[in-house]
This record gives structure tokens, sequence and C-alpha cells, in this order.
């Protein structure tokens, strides 16, 4: 793999599914793959998950690590072309990527959205950018419109636990105090398409997530009907897509309850983290055994050690 941006840069998304999982049974069997190679990991939003995750899988496979939060430690850096750098912005993304790709081997970036001007942020700038400007592979750690880490590490949740050849999975919007990127609901959903399931996503008007990411899902405002009989619910906030980046829904009728868990098939209760507890979710349901966020979070190491594995060769 020359990058890892979404699902569509995975030639085979069975066979990495099966190499993170294969990562998880042996994560040291590659110890010696990495060896005197370095990943850069550049952060213009925070992270617990992906940095701490990312880093042990690097450390798995012998690389050593160079982490930085470019936001906060860095020069601030213009991604636009030409433009008279008079203001705040010290550095160009051009210069950057290129000091960067003398440092690093492979290089990964957490860049979210804007969440103002929507054809901006889905033109996923930063992330597109240092793919432009870097020579070497870059992999996205969340990026404006993806989070394909945290997606494959969902996908590998799902396959550990599902009951049937194919389950019932269904994607629901829930409430939320501020807005939120719309990234891990459209990766997901982009995701769950390449993979055997049945998909249905529940959100309230004007939340309707793109249809390139949402595919051949079942699409309903109807939360009730969608989480009848599901094996997996997979709640996240994201902001809204009809107002661009508002919020505009704060109906507490969304937050999945036990009531709401009830209507499932005993099913297993899903989030990305970081959630806030009875708003998203109530406590009686994340702290229940159906709950699998530690699990997600556990595979998120497994999944960002198949990606590196493949970004090294
Ligand atoms: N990486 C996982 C989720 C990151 C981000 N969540 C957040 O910003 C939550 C912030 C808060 O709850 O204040 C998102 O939704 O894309
Ligand atoms: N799920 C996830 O990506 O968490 P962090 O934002 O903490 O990395």
């Amino acid at each position: 793999m020359e990058k890892y941006t979404s699902v569509h840069d995975v030639p085979d998304v069975t066979a990495l599914l099966n190499e993170a999982l294969q990562c998880k049974k042996t994560p040291w069997e590659w110890e010696n793959l990495g060896k005197h190679k370095t990943l850069g990991l550049l952060f213009f939003n925070p992270s617990l998950r992906t940095r701490m995750s990312t880093q042990k899988a690097a450390s798995h496979l012998g690389l050593q690590i160079i982490s930085m939060n470019i936001d906060k430690d860095g020069w601030k850096i213009e991604t636009e072309e030409g433009v008279i750098m008079d203001g705040d912005k010290a550095e160009h993304i051009k210069e950057a990527a290129g000091v960067i790709s003398q440092y690093c081997d492979i290089l990964g970036v957490r860049s979210f959205p804007g969440l103002i001007n929507k054809q901006m942020d889905y033109q996923d700038e930063v992330l597109q950018n240092f793919i432009k400007y870097a020579s070497v592979p870059v992999l996205s750690l969340e990026s404006a419109i993806r989070h394909p880490l945290q997606s494959l590490a969902d996908l590998m949740t799902i396959e550990e636990h599902k009951q049937t050849d194919r389950p019932k999975v269904v994607l629901t919007w829930a409430p939320h105090p501020k807005p939120l990127p719309q990234a891990v609901g459209n990766s997901f959903a982009e995701w769950m398409n390449q993979a055997d399931v049945d998909l249905v996503i529940t959100c309230p008007e004007g939340y309707e997530l793109d249809s390139q990411f949402t595919g051949n899902a079942t699409i309903t405002h109807n939360q009730n009907e969608a989480l009848e009989g599901a094996d997996f619910v997979y709640a996240k906030n994201w902001s809204s897509t009809a107002s661009y980046g508002q919020v505009i829904n704060t109906d507490r009728s969304w937050t999945i309850s036990k009531e709401k868990m009830a209507l499932t098939n005993q099913g297993k209760f899903m989030h990305c983290l970081p959630v806030r507890r009875n708003m998203v979710v109530t406590d009686d349901v994340l702290d229940s055994p159906a709950s699998l966020v530690l699990e997600q979070a556990n595979n998120r190491t497994y999944s960002a050690q198949a990606v590196l594995k493949r970004l090294i060769k």
C-alpha cells in the first residue's frame, strides 16, 4: 500500500482484516520489520487512543517513533498555494511535508475539519497536501472526513463477536453538546459497505451522511424501527450535514439507553470513544457486558499494526 486514507486504498479488505487478527495473536512476530525505520505522527488535534495504539503497534514492528502535537509545538502551517505569507502562518505545508520526509519513513496525520465550509472540509486539504508533498507513505490518523484505522478496528470487533454470517449493524446518530466531525460515521458506513453485514443508518432529519459513504445502507429517521433485531448498535454523534457543521437537534430521546437496547437482538454496543456518558449512551449500557468499547480500543493496536506492516513494505 502506498497510503492509507480510506477503505479504497485497501486492495483486499478481508486479507487486511485477517492480518490484523493475526497481529493480535502474535504481535511480536515481525519485531524487526521496521528496524532502523522511523514513523512520524503529526497531530493537529487531540488524541488518546490513536496516539497510544499506533505507537504501540509501531513498537511491535521495531519502528522508531517521533510524535508531535503540531498545533501546539510546531509552526502554524499554511496550506494554500501561491499565498503571500504575511499572516500568522510561518511554514508552508510544502516545506513541512518535505522536511518530515527527510526524518521519517512513514507519516501519520490527524487533522479535523473546520466545520464551517463543507466543500472545503470534504476536499480533505491537510491530508491530501501531505500526500502530495511528502515523499514517504502517509496514513490517516483521522482526517476531516474519514477515520480508517478506527473503522478497521470496528470491523475486527464485529468479526470477533458476530453470531451469524450476516449480522444486522445499526449506525445511530446520538445527541452531543458540541458540533463534531462526520468522519467516524462516514468511515464506518464506507467500511461496512465492504463487509458482509446488513447496514442500517438512523439519524434525525438534517443529519443524513453523504451517499458516497452510506452506499447500500438502509437509511431511516425512525431510530426504534432501526434498532429492532440489531446485532450491533454503533452510536456516534456528528454535526448536521444539511446545516453544515451545526447542532440542529438536541433531542435526548436519541440517547442509547437500556430500553433502546431491549429492542435489539441482544445487541452489542459500540462507540469509538471518547464518549459523553448519559448524552450519547447511558451508564447502564456502557457499564454492561453488552458494551464492546474497550475491545474496540484494544483492536486499534492491531488494526494499526496490520496497516503499518503494509506501509513498511
Ligand atoms: N477520534 C474519535 C472521535 C474524535 C472526535 N470526537 C470529539 O471531538 C469529541 C469531543 C468532545 O466530546 O468534546 C470526532 O467525533 O471525530
Ligand atoms: N477513537 C479515537 O480515535 O480516539 P482518540 O481521538 O482518542 O484518538
